[in-house]
């Protein structure tokens, strides 16, 4: 599925209608109708409390349409559909208020207003401008309302009653929308926000910056947002992505393929964006023939005195993602101590004296990773004398693919490396934003405000594939992709939960996917795996690291 920006969504819209010869009011056509469909599905689902929906749609919005009026007789040859997605199925709606921008965000909501209509719920517009101001498709669409006879009122000039209303459709503003709300429309999202009613956005929440996911204030607090055509970076991107409810992306006629021709470089991280735009064979079938020789062996340096539990689990998780041999390199000193922690592991003495790791071992690493797949450093790692000596020998010296996380990535913040000999196996790094932060030179606020537009462009200037963590994952590519992941669990918050994934990563690696395959998949197995593990928990806050290995 992919995701664009308001700039790609216009482009997209404008091929449709100029080079498909598709009509513009078409496309409004579909919208107004997806709307009305998804708010007729939120009625039927609450009929228990018929005419008083509440804000919590919960995730019935985004069910399939249930059998709606009553089968009634079917003649023979005919058919009567018992899922006519515009019948109420005897559920009470109530009254709905359309609050209705003069853009095409206002005429999407004043065709779904007359959908509505047909589906015998009672409507009221309600014009944050002079309808006069309405140009275009929107006019048009406030004409034919008009010629309806739906009752309609003016912000500014007329009451607008929303105590009396049972939901509220948000047509204010949409992709064309730009800074903060302003007079009417800014007065409009603050009294809907207040009344408590269920508000059902027309494609974005008005208010939400549509690339960023940037809340201005005020902006609309939906229960579901009918999202048209193709899901907008700013629903993704938090703390937008949190005004948004329950999303449901609706087909509107503009065709995938304009999308897929037209170099849409995001995309959301769903099994079919796996298998088809990654080619990630995601049944993982084995060969009979195969043997642990056959799935990869894994290098990984890390863990240190204070931190030595960040490699076993980086370690044990590679295995649980299928490698068949990971290495662990460790400082000497504690190799005694993980002996028999893991014993599907094998060991290595490389660290320094104390626990510690020294610049002097970056040769042993070295020799360590001569015929490895894949080599993964950081977690647990620490910092230490001339790391910045030991880290570029390293990433000129490994033939292999590399992950580099934790403080491995905090060195490399602190190095120039842009000036080291460019590798020919490729790079992911898996920075947290704080570790992102470090790396592009600004600040954890800074990496918040535009996560995707952010991971594109580093890993495109440093040639990397970036996972850049957080709530959904971004996961960027240095051709210039970028996939956003939605699984996972608020319980993931935990320590080690990262040292998880880089495992997850690395073992993948060694067993052949490339960089994006290997940094996409573990990415959404690790998000998968930590929902599992928090279904096991009776309080999800118990989840702990090594329930995200148990669990995959
Ligand atoms: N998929 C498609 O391409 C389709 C999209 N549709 C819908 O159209 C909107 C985008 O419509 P557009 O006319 O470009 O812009 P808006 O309706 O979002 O708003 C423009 C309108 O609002 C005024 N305005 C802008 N910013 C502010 C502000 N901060 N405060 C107050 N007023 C503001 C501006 O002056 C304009 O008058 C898209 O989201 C879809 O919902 C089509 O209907 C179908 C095809
Ligand atoms: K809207």
């Amino acid at each position: 599925m992919y995701v664009v920006t308001a700039e790609e969504m216009r482009r997209l819209d404008r091929e449709t209608i100029e080079r498909l010869g598709i009509p513009a009011v078409a496309l409004m056509e579909n919208a107004g109708r997806a709307i009305a469909e998804e708010i007729i599905k939120l009625c039927r689902s609450r009929s228990g409390s018929a005419g008083s929906p509440r804000g919590d749609a919960g995730t019935e919005a985004a069910g399939t349409a249930g059998a709606g009026g009553g089968e009634g007789i079917k003649p023979p040859g005919f058919t009567v559909s018992g899922d006519n997605a515009l019948a109420l199925g005897g559920a009470d709606a109530g009254h709905w208020l359309v609050l209705a921008g003069k853009g095409n965000n206002g005429g999407d909501g004043l065709a779904a207003a007359r959908y509505l209509r047909e589906a015998g719920i009672a409507v009221t517009l309600v014009y944050a401008a002079a309808p006069e101001s309405l140009a275009g498709e929107a006019a048009l669409q406030r004409d034919a309302a008009a010629a309806l006879g739906l009752p309609a009122v003016v912000y500014g000039r007329d009451r607008v009653d929303f105590a009396a209303c049972s939901g509220i459709v948000d047509a204010l503003l949409g992709t064309g929308s730009a800074g903060a709300p302003r007079g009417a429309y800014a007065e409009l999202i603050a009294a809907a926000n207040s009344s408590g009613k269920p508000i059902v956005s027309a494609d974005i929440p008005s208010g939400l910056d549509a690339d960023t996911g940037q809340a201005h204030e005020p902006c609309i607090h939906a229960a579901v947002t009918v999202c048209l055509a193709f899901l907008k970076r700013g629903l993704l991107q938090y703390p937008g992505a949190g005004n948004a409810g329950q999303v449901v992306v609706r087909s509107i006629g503009i065709p995938a393929a304009l999308a897929r021709e037209g170099g849409v470089p995001v995309s959301l991280l769903t099994p079919e964006v796996l298998r088809t735009r990654l080619q990630v064979d995601v049944s993982r079938r084995r060969s009979p023939e195969g043997h642990k020789g056959t799935y990869g062996h894994v290098l990984l340096a890390a863990g240190s005195l204070s931190m030595s539990g960040a490699g076993l689990l980086a370690a044990r998780a590679a295995l649980r993602a299928g490698c068949g041999l990971v290495t662990w390199a460790l400082p000497a000193m504690l190799l005694p101590h993980v002996i028999g922690a893991a014993p599907e592991l094998m060991l290595a003495a490389a660290g320094g004296e104390n626990g510690t790791w020294s610049a002097g071992t970056a040769a042993e690493v070295l020799r360590l990773s001569t015929g490895r797949d894949v080599t993964a450093v950081g977690p647990g790692l620490g910092r230490f004398a001339d790391d910045q000596e030991w880290l570029r020998a390293l990433w000129e010296g490994i033939a292999a693919p590399m992950v580099i996380d934790a403080d491995a990535l905090n060195i490399l913040a602190d190095s120039d490396y842009s000036s080291w000999t460019s590798r020919c196996h490729p790079v992911i790094l898996t920075p947290h934003p704080g570790e992102m932060a470090r790396l592009a030179g600004i600040s954890t606020a800074e990496v918040q405000r535009d996560r995707i537009g952010l991971a594109l462009a580093y890993a495109r200037e440093h040639g990397v594939t970036l996972v850049l963590k957080g709530a959904h994952t971004v996961v960027a590519t240095p051709e210039g992709e970028a996939y956003v992941n939605i699984t996972g669990h608020p319980g993931m918050g935990t320590g080690g939960a990262g040292d998880v994934l880089t495992g997850i990563i690395a073992g993948l690696l060694a067993q052949g996917l490339n960089a994006a395959q290997a940094a996409a998949f573990g990415v959404y197995l690790h998000g998968l795996a930590g929902e599992r593990a928090a279904r096991q928990r009776h309080d999800p806050s118990a989840l702990i690291a090594g329930d995200i290995i148990e669990a995959l």
